[in-house]
Protein backbone atom coordinates (compact mmCIF):
# COMPACT_ATOMS: atom_id res chain seq x y z
CA UNK A 1 0.00 0.00 0.00
CA UNK A 2 0.87 3.39 -0.66
CA UNK A 3 1.39 6.26 1.59
CA UNK A 4 -1.25 8.15 0.16
CA UNK A 5 -3.48 4.89 0.26
CA UNK A 6 -2.61 4.28 4.30
CA UNK A 7 -3.21 7.83 5.03
CA UNK A 8 -6.58 7.55 3.32
CA UNK A 9 -7.45 4.55 5.20
CA UNK A 10 -6.63 6.36 8.83
CA UNK A 11 -8.77 9.22 8.02
CA UNK A 12 -11.91 6.34 6.76
CA UNK A 13 -10.85 4.65 10.29
CA UNK A 14 -12.19 7.78 12.03
CA UNK A 15 -15.44 7.97 10.15
CA UNK A 16 -14.36 11.79 9.04
CA UNK A 17 -18.09 12.75 8.70
CA UNK A 18 -19.07 11.69 11.68
CA UNK A 19 -16.32 13.37 13.79
CA UNK A 20 -16.73 16.69 12.47
CA UNK A 21 -20.73 16.35 13.41
CA UNK A 22 -19.73 15.62 16.96
CA UNK A 23 -17.70 18.50 16.86
CA UNK A 24 -20.21 20.79 15.39
CA UNK A 25 -22.97 18.78 18.32
CA UNK A 26 -20.31 20.06 21.04
CA UNK A 27 -19.98 23.85 19.80
CA UNK A 28 -23.94 23.54 19.83
CA UNK A 29 -24.20 22.54 23.30
CA UNK A 30 -21.64 25.61 24.60
CA UNK A 31 -23.64 27.91 22.09
CA UNK A 32 -27.17 26.70 23.60
CA UNK A 33 -25.81 26.63 27.15
CA UNK A 34 -24.37 30.45 26.41
CA UNK A 35 -20.77 31.18 26.02
CA UNK A 36 -19.24 34.28 26.39
CA UNK A 37 -15.22 35.41 24.26
CA UNK A 38 -13.54 34.56 28.01
CA UNK A 39 -14.75 30.61 26.94
CA UNK A 40 -13.20 30.66 23.76
CA UNK A 41 -10.39 28.56 24.64
CA UNK A 42 -12.74 26.11 26.61
CA UNK A 43 -14.49 25.27 23.40
CA UNK A 44 -12.16 24.78 21.26
CA UNK A 45 -10.60 22.55 23.80
CA UNK A 46 -13.69 20.90 23.88
CA UNK A 47 -14.20 20.48 20.15
CA UNK A 48 -11.02 19.02 20.24
CA UNK A 49 -11.64 16.39 22.68
CA UNK A 50 -14.61 15.44 20.87
CA UNK A 51 -13.11 15.29 17.53
CA UNK A 52 -10.01 13.03 18.70
CA UNK A 53 -12.95 10.78 21.24
CA UNK A 54 -15.09 10.44 18.39
CA UNK A 55 -12.22 9.50 15.91
CA UNK A 56 -10.46 7.45 18.75
CA UNK A 57 -13.83 5.05 19.18
CA UNK A 58 -14.68 4.68 15.49
CA UNK A 59 -10.85 3.68 15.18
CA UNK A 60 -10.99 1.05 17.79
CA UNK A 61 -14.32 -0.03 16.84
CA UNK A 62 -13.16 -1.06 13.47
CA UNK A 63 -9.40 -2.81 15.04
CA UNK A 64 -12.08 -4.97 16.97
CA UNK A 65 -14.50 -5.78 14.47
CA UNK A 66 -11.67 -6.34 12.28
CA UNK A 67 -12.72 -10.46 11.40
CA UNK A 68 -16.64 -9.33 11.78
CA UNK A 69 -15.75 -6.69 9.03
CA UNK A 70 -13.56 -8.68 6.92
CA UNK A 71 -17.11 -10.67 6.02
CA UNK A 72 -19.65 -8.13 6.54
CA UNK A 73 -17.44 -4.49 5.50
CA UNK A 74 -14.54 -6.04 3.73
CA UNK A 75 -14.41 -2.36 2.00
CA UNK A 76 -13.17 -0.90 5.67
CA UNK A 77 -9.57 0.06 6.25
CA UNK A 78 -8.33 -2.89 8.14
CA UNK A 79 -10.05 -5.87 6.07
CA UNK A 80 -8.47 -4.34 2.90
CA UNK A 81 -5.08 -3.82 4.06
CA UNK A 82 -5.02 -0.28 3.90
CA UNK A 83 -3.92 -0.26 7.46
CA UNK A 84 -2.61 -2.81 9.67
CA UNK A 85 -5.05 -4.03 12.67
CA UNK A 86 -1.53 -3.10 14.92
CA UNK A 87 -1.90 0.51 13.02
CA UNK A 88 -5.32 0.85 14.18
CA UNK A 89 -4.76 0.23 17.26
CA UNK A 90 -2.19 2.86 17.96
CA UNK A 91 -3.91 5.04 15.79
CA UNK A 92 -6.79 4.72 17.82
CA UNK A 93 -4.26 5.16 21.32
CA UNK A 94 -2.86 8.03 19.69
CA UNK A 95 -6.40 9.93 19.50
CA UNK A 96 -7.41 8.89 22.87
CA UNK A 97 -4.51 10.63 24.76
CA UNK A 98 -5.37 13.39 22.02
CA UNK A 99 -8.56 13.99 23.39
CA UNK A 100 -7.40 13.19 27.14
CA UNK A 101 -4.53 16.25 26.55
CA UNK A 102 -7.98 18.06 25.20
CA UNK A 103 -9.97 17.63 27.80
CA UNK A 104 -7.58 18.17 31.34
CA UNK A 105 -7.78 21.89 30.86
CA UNK A 106 -11.27 22.15 31.01
CA UNK A 107 -13.91 22.12 34.40
CA UNK A 108 -14.23 19.14 36.46
CA UNK A 109 -17.81 17.90 35.14
CA UNK A 110 -16.62 18.28 31.91
CA UNK A 111 -13.34 16.40 32.69
CA UNK A 112 -15.91 13.71 34.51
CA UNK A 113 -17.90 13.24 31.31
CA UNK A 114 -14.89 13.06 28.79
CA UNK A 115 -13.63 10.01 31.31
CA UNK A 116 -16.90 8.51 30.90
CA UNK A 117 -17.41 8.68 27.32
CA UNK A 118 -13.68 7.21 27.16
CA UNK A 119 -14.13 4.26 28.88
CA UNK A 120 -17.83 3.74 27.04
CA UNK A 121 -16.33 4.34 23.70
CA UNK A 122 -13.53 1.55 24.60
CA UNK A 123 -15.76 -1.05 26.23
CA UNK A 124 -18.88 -0.33 23.32
CA UNK A 125 -17.58 -3.19 20.85
CA UNK A 126 -16.72 -6.03 23.59
CA UNK A 127 -18.73 -5.54 26.10
CA UNK A 128 -22.29 -3.28 25.34
CA UNK A 129 -23.22 -4.25 21.30
CA UNK A 130 -23.77 -7.49 21.75
CA UNK A 131 -26.07 -6.78 24.79
CA UNK A 132 -29.89 -6.65 23.72
CA UNK A 133 -30.76 -2.44 23.45
CA UNK A 134 -27.55 -1.67 25.85
CA UNK A 135 -24.94 -0.96 23.07
CA UNK A 136 -28.13 1.24 21.39
CA UNK A 137 -28.05 3.12 24.92
CA UNK A 138 -24.42 3.75 25.33
CA UNK A 139 -24.62 5.28 21.79
CA UNK A 140 -27.95 7.61 22.61
CA UNK A 141 -26.01 8.07 25.61
CA UNK A 142 -22.85 9.37 23.71
CA UNK A 143 -24.47 11.47 20.95
CA UNK A 144 -26.79 13.24 23.60
CA UNK A 145 -23.65 13.87 26.19
CA UNK A 146 -21.63 16.01 23.35
CA UNK A 147 -23.95 18.64 24.21
CA UNK A 148 -23.52 18.38 27.99
CA UNK A 149 -19.89 18.31 27.04
CA UNK A 150 -20.43 21.60 25.75
CA UNK A 151 -21.71 23.16 27.90
CA UNK A 152 -20.30 21.67 30.88
CA UNK A 153 -17.02 23.12 29.03
CA UNK A 154 -18.72 26.48 29.59
CA UNK A 155 -19.40 25.93 32.90
CA UNK A 156 -23.49 25.30 32.51
CA UNK A 157 -23.51 21.95 31.57
CA UNK A 158 -27.95 22.02 32.45
CA UNK A 159 -27.90 24.44 29.87
CA UNK A 160 -28.19 21.44 27.18
CA UNK A 161 -30.16 19.38 28.89
CA UNK A 162 -33.26 18.97 27.40
CA UNK A 163 -31.43 19.58 24.04
CA UNK A 164 -28.94 16.37 25.05
CA UNK A 165 -32.18 14.42 26.25
CA UNK A 166 -33.71 14.60 23.30
CA UNK A 167 -30.59 13.88 20.96
CA UNK A 168 -30.14 10.88 23.13
CA UNK A 169 -33.58 9.73 22.71
CA UNK A 170 -33.62 10.23 18.81
CA UNK A 171 -30.11 8.39 18.41
CA UNK A 172 -31.95 6.01 20.63
CA UNK A 173 -34.76 5.12 17.93
CA UNK A 174 -32.37 5.30 15.12
CA UNK A 175 -29.96 2.82 16.55
CA UNK A 176 -32.76 0.08 16.83
CA UNK A 177 -33.61 0.85 13.32
CA UNK A 178 -30.20 0.39 12.27
CA UNK A 179 -29.86 -2.92 14.17
CA UNK A 180 -32.70 -3.96 12.49
CA UNK A 181 -31.25 -3.20 9.28
CA UNK A 182 -28.38 -5.28 10.81
CA UNK A 183 -29.98 -8.25 11.92
CA UNK A 184 -28.13 -10.98 9.42
CA UNK A 185 -24.50 -9.94 9.48
CA UNK A 186 -25.15 -9.36 13.59
CA UNK A 187 -26.98 -12.94 13.77
CA UNK A 188 -23.65 -14.86 12.15
CA UNK A 189 -21.26 -13.01 14.57
CA UNK A 190 -23.93 -14.36 17.18
CA UNK A 191 -24.72 -10.90 18.89
CA UNK A 192 -27.68 -10.46 20.77
CA UNK A 193 -29.02 -7.31 19.31
CA UNK A 194 -32.71 -6.08 20.96
CA UNK A 195 -34.33 -7.05 16.82
CA UNK A 196 -32.33 -10.44 16.82
CA UNK A 197 -34.06 -11.08 20.81
CA UNK A 198 -37.83 -10.00 20.92
CA UNK A 199 -38.06 -9.93 17.29
CA UNK A 200 -37.73 -7.30 14.05
CA UNK A 201 -41.66 -5.91 14.89
CA UNK A 202 -41.54 -5.55 18.36
CA UNK A 203 -37.87 -3.80 18.24
CA UNK A 204 -39.45 -1.01 15.59
CA UNK A 205 -42.58 -0.41 18.09
CA UNK A 206 -39.58 0.46 21.28
CA UNK A 207 -37.92 2.65 18.75
CA UNK A 208 -41.24 4.61 17.71
CA UNK A 209 -42.78 4.66 21.65
CA UNK A 210 -39.14 6.26 22.87
CA UNK A 211 -39.39 8.61 19.08
CA UNK A 212 -42.89 9.73 20.52
CA UNK A 213 -41.41 10.48 24.25
CA UNK A 214 -39.04 12.75 21.96
CA UNK A 215 -40.84 14.52 19.71
CA UNK A 216 -43.96 15.44 22.56
CA UNK A 217 -40.82 16.54 24.45
CA UNK A 218 -39.71 18.63 21.75
CA UNK A 219 -42.30 21.35 22.77
CA UNK A 220 -41.07 22.18 26.10
CA UNK A 221 -38.38 24.92 25.07
CA UNK A 222 -41.07 26.79 23.31
CA UNK A 223 -43.90 25.80 26.22
CA UNK A 224 -41.58 27.07 29.16
CA UNK A 225 -40.60 30.00 27.14
CA UNK A 226 -36.76 29.62 26.27
CA UNK A 227 -37.33 29.43 22.63
CA UNK A 228 -40.23 31.20 20.67
CA UNK A 229 -40.74 30.75 17.20
CA UNK A 230 -37.91 30.62 15.01
CA UNK A 231 -37.70 27.40 17.16
CA UNK A 232 -41.29 26.05 16.98
CA UNK A 233 -41.32 26.93 12.78
CA UNK A 234 -37.94 24.88 12.37
CA UNK A 235 -38.72 21.27 15.29
CA UNK A 236 -42.06 20.58 14.05
CA UNK A 237 -41.11 20.22 10.68
CA UNK A 238 -38.26 18.36 11.92
CA UNK A 239 -40.49 16.21 14.36
CA UNK A 240 -43.02 15.49 10.95
CA UNK A 241 -39.67 14.00 9.27
CA UNK A 242 -38.93 11.88 12.15
CA UNK A 243 -42.57 10.39 12.78
CA UNK A 244 -42.60 9.84 8.48
CA UNK A 245 -39.15 7.98 9.22
CA UNK A 246 -40.15 6.04 11.97
CA UNK A 247 -43.13 4.87 10.03
CA UNK A 248 -41.16 3.96 6.85
CA UNK A 249 -38.95 1.84 8.80
CA UNK A 250 -41.72 -0.41 9.60
CA UNK A 251 -41.32 -1.55 5.69
CA UNK A 252 -37.40 -0.19 4.84
CA UNK A 253 -35.27 0.30 8.26
CA UNK A 254 -32.48 1.26 6.24
CA UNK A 255 -34.10 4.64 4.52
CA UNK A 256 -36.03 4.85 7.61
CA UNK A 257 -32.76 5.55 9.31
CA UNK A 258 -31.35 7.56 6.80
CA UNK A 259 -33.93 9.50 6.93
CA UNK A 260 -34.57 10.02 10.51
CA UNK A 261 -31.62 10.86 10.51
CA UNK A 262 -32.32 14.12 8.49
CA UNK A 263 -34.89 15.34 11.10
CA UNK A 264 -32.24 15.04 13.82
CA UNK A 265 -30.10 17.66 11.84
CA UNK A 266 -32.85 19.90 11.05
CA UNK A 267 -34.36 19.55 15.06
CA UNK A 268 -30.55 20.89 16.05
CA UNK A 269 -31.11 23.47 13.71
CA UNK A 270 -34.08 24.08 15.66
CA UNK A 271 -32.69 24.97 18.63
CA UNK A 272 -29.53 26.79 17.14
CA UNK A 273 -32.24 29.55 15.66
CA UNK A 274 -34.22 29.78 18.76
CA UNK A 275 -30.97 30.25 20.71
CA UNK A 276 -29.70 33.09 18.26
CA UNK A 277 -33.37 34.82 18.11
CA UNK A 278 -33.72 34.64 21.82
CA UNK A 279 -29.99 36.61 21.72
CA UNK A 280 -31.30 39.03 19.56
CA UNK A 281 -34.35 39.60 21.36
CA UNK A 282 -36.82 38.15 19.20
CA UNK A 283 -39.06 36.28 21.83
CA UNK A 284 -42.18 35.42 19.89
C1 LIG B 1 -37.47 14.79 18.65
C2 LIG B 1 -36.33 15.73 18.57
C3 LIG B 1 -36.64 17.15 18.36
C4 LIG B 1 -35.07 15.26 18.67
C5 LIG B 1 -33.84 16.08 18.69
C6 LIG B 1 -32.75 15.46 17.84
C7 LIG B 1 -31.47 16.22 17.90
C8 LIG B 1 -31.40 17.61 18.33
C9 LIG B 1 -30.38 15.56 17.50
C10 LIG B 1 -29.07 16.17 17.47
C11 LIG B 1 -28.00 15.14 17.31
C12 LIG B 1 -27.60 14.89 15.89
C13 LIG B 1 -27.80 15.96 14.85
C14 LIG B 1 -26.99 13.72 15.57
C15 LIG B 1 -26.50 13.43 14.20
C16 LIG B 1 -26.31 11.97 13.93
C17 LIG B 1 -25.11 11.37 14.61
C18 LIG B 1 -23.76 11.94 14.36
C19 LIG B 1 -25.31 10.32 15.43
C20 LIG B 1 -24.22 9.59 16.16
O1 LIG B 1 -23.73 8.59 15.36
C21 LIG B 1 -23.68 7.26 15.83
C22 LIG B 1 -23.93 6.31 14.73
O2 LIG B 1 -23.58 4.97 15.08
C23 LIG B 1 -23.24 6.69 13.43
O3 LIG B 1 -23.96 6.09 12.46
P1 LIG B 1 -23.90 6.47 10.89
O4 LIG B 1 -24.46 7.86 10.76
O5 LIG B 1 -24.80 5.45 10.27
O6 LIG B 1 -22.48 6.37 10.46
C1 LIG C 1 -17.83 14.31 24.29
C2 LIG C 1 -16.86 13.21 24.18
C3 LIG C 1 -15.59 13.29 24.95
C4 LIG C 1 -17.12 12.12 23.38
C5 LIG C 1 -18.32 11.93 22.52
C6 LIG C 1 -18.10 10.78 21.57
C7 LIG C 1 -19.24 10.60 20.59
C8 LIG C 1 -20.06 11.74 20.16
C9 LIG C 1 -19.50 9.39 20.07
C10 LIG C 1 -20.65 9.19 19.13
C11 LIG C 1 -20.34 8.22 18.04
C12 LIG C 1 -20.02 6.86 18.56
C13 LIG C 1 -20.98 6.24 19.48
C14 LIG C 1 -18.88 6.21 18.22
C15 LIG C 1 -18.46 4.90 18.82
C16 LIG C 1 -18.06 3.82 17.90
C17 LIG C 1 -19.19 3.26 17.14
C18 LIG C 1 -20.47 2.97 17.82
C19 LIG C 1 -19.01 3.01 15.86
C20 LIG C 1 -20.05 2.39 15.00
O1 LIG C 1 -19.38 1.43 14.26
P1 LIG C 1 -20.05 0.52 13.13
O2 LIG C 1 -19.01 -0.46 12.73
O3 LIG C 1 -20.67 1.39 12.07
O4 LIG C 1 -21.22 -0.15 13.89
P2 LIG C 1 -21.16 -1.35 14.91
O5 LIG C 1 -19.72 -1.73 15.13
O6 LIG C 1 -21.82 -0.83 16.14
O7 LIG C 1 -21.95 -2.42 14.23
MG1 LIG D 1 -18.04 -1.91 13.74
Amino acid sequence: MSLGERVQGMVELTRFGNTVAAGVLTFTGAFIAGFSAGDALAVVAAVVATVCATGAGNAINDYFDRDIDAINRPDRPIPRGAVTAREALWFSIALFLGAVVAAVTLPVLAIAIAVVNLLALVAYTQLFKGLPGVGNVVVGYLTGSTFLFGGAAVGDPLGSLVLAVLAGLATLTREIIKDVEDIAGDEEEGLRTLPIVVGERPALWVGAVVLAVAIVASAIPYVNGDFGLAYLGLVLPADAIMVGASVQSFSDPSAGQRRIKYGMYLAAVAFIAGRGASIVGITG
